[in-house]
């Protein structure tokens, strides 16, 4: 995989005269996944990744300053995406995982802040790595980028003082075996950094350096330049924390200090562990973006109905579906998700059938209600998960697609005649959205449309597509105050079984 860091061969700087940096100024970058820049920069862009303790897995580490381990955590952390992990794969079982829990609560928040605001806005933080280190790094000092890549998150984008980010970097330099001769030069260019930075960091492009431009370029054709620069824009933001609340959202907003959103939710500014919240011990909410409680809105009430939840972990749509007197079968593939499931309902108090099946495959029901969930390229979720924006190409979109038709012609079978099918995901692309709703018209499924109403929706009428779909945008849901702007990019179509 191309590090998400390395740039294309045109400035990702805006042209003159240009208002957007453009499709020429992003250019297609010879594989690069980031739009723009200065070519080279410190890895000469290969995938790389910092290894803090490596062979001495937890004993073996010295303890360094307050705030150290958080930052070499997150270093690693970048770095292990930069070798193509998801970050909640990394921080799921494993080294990285076990570094994780064992920090306190608040360096745990800190981690993750560094390394969403290090993967929100990579393509900036390589561009000035660029213009600071002119050229490319020797193989010997590669594992140099992720500690600078953090240490200029911190002193761009974070209120960390310079000299805190710079000491730390310098110090996790030495840590490192084979980087200690390179100390000098970290310090250097970060002090040039906090000298320079006015001049390093002006007249940037971010929404075209921050993001891969086979995604902006099919966003720009599929929604309009637009449209597509305000989804970028909003990805540079950490989204607000949603939750779906089993009862008295009202109350559950004023315990957190946060505000009911029209969809019945609760969204607040985001800020340290969930766990630690109020209501998360006694199964009061989980958490779920607004957005994604959408679907199952257009099932309609469920009182004693039989519905089969497909794709169902970690199970927010389950906990909906049970919350609102279902009797669900929830089936998903994967035993490891489905565990999450489970402890999920069991903290929640709430009850469903599971089943590990592949959905493919699975025979069952049939059902009155069905929901497919399907997995999918998740760029609706980029806000919420930085990494996506990195981890995924072209090529996934069209493998998903293949996946969704599949889980799609076998969630018809298992819907009862006259029952209602909802078909989602959280792609912002046709080829998982819209696409497969035209391709059962084209094979004469058994199926047809029930156009969704403005009032099944809360009322967001731009919310609903000329078919009769829900389509939701990153963009959406504004809020003067940035961090609780926005939705997850979802799609659902509804259908009947004939
Ligand atoms: C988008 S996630 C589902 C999220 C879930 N519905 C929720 O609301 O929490 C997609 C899920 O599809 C599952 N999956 C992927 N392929 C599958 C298949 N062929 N059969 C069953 N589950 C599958 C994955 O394990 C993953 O849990």
């Amino acid at each position: 995989m191309k590090s998400p860091h390395s740039r294309g061969p045109s400035s990702g700087r805006r042209p003159e005269g240009s208002q957007s940096g453009g499709q020429s100024g992003g250019g297609k970058s010879g594989g690069g996944k980031f739009g723009g820049g200065k070519s080279g920069g410190p890895s000469g862009g290969r995938p790389g990744g910092q290894r803090f303790g490596k062979g001495a897995p937890s004993g073996g580490r010295r303890s360094g300053p307050p705030g150290l381990a958080a930052r070499e955590l997150a270093a690693d952390l970048v770095a292990g995406v930069e070798e193509g992990r998801l970050l909640d794969a990394l921080l799921d079982g494993g080294d990285l995982a076990k570094r994780f829990e064992a920090l306190e609560v608040k360096d745990r928040a800190l981690v993750r802040a560094i390394t969403g605001v290090a993967l929100r806005r990579g393509g900036e933080i390589a561009d000035v790595l660029g213009r600071l280190i002119e050229k490319p790094l020797p193989e010997a000092a590669k594992d140099l980028k992720p500690i600078l890549t953090v240490a200029v998150a911190q002193m761009l984008f974070m209120e960390v003082p310079d000299h805190a980010a710079v000491s730390l970097a310098v110090e996790a330099t030495d840590r490192v075996r084979g980087l200690s001769p390179w100390k000098g030069l970290v310090n250097a260019v970060l002090r040039r950094l906090g000298r320079e930075r006015a001049e390093l960091t002006t007249d940037v492009d971010a929404v075209w350096l921050n993001t891969p431009i086979w995604l902006m370029q099919r966003w720009i054709e599929t929604y309009g330049e637009e449209t597509a620069r305000a989804f970028a824009a909003m990805h540079a933001i950490e989204p607000s924390l949603d939750l779906a609340v089993k009862e008295d959202p009202a109350h559950w907003a004023e315990v957190l200090g946060g505000t009911v959103l029209p969809t019945g939710g609760v969204r607040l500014v985001a800020h340290g562990a969930v766990e630690n919240l109020p209501g998360f011990e006694e199964g009061a909410w989980w958490v779920q973006d607004a957005a994604a409680s959408l679907p199952v809105h257009l099932l309609g009430d469920l009182a004693g109905k039989k519905v089969a939840d497909l794709c169902a972990a970690p199970g927010g749509k389950t906990a909906m579906l049970a919350a609102r007197g279902a009797n669900v079968t929830a089936v998903d593939a994967s035993g490891r998700r489905l565990e999450r499931l489970k402890a999920n309902l069991a903290r929640l108090g709430l009850a469903a059938n599971v089943v590990k099946a592949d959905v493919a495959e699975w025979m069952g029901g049939p059902f009155d209600a069905v929901l497919l969930d399907a997995p999918c390229s998740a760029t609706g979720t980029i806000r919420r998960h930085p990494d996506v924006a990195f981890l995924k190409g072209e090529a996934d979109i069209a493998g998903l697609a293949v996946i969704q038709r599949r889980l799609l012609d076998q969630a018809i079978r298992l819907v009862k005649p006259g029952g209602l099918l909802v078909y989602c995901t959280c792609s912002l692309e046709p080829e998982e959205g819209p696409e497969q709703i035209r391709r059962l018209g084209l094979i004469d499924a058994p199926v047809e449309r029930v156009p969704i109403m403005p009032d099944e929706v809360f009322g967001f009428a731009e919310m609903i597509t000329p078919d009769g779909d829900l389509r939701t945008l990153p963009s959406q849901l504004p809020n003067p105050d940035a961090r609780l702007a926005g939705l997850d990019g979802f799609y659902a179509a509804r259908l009947r079984r004939l």
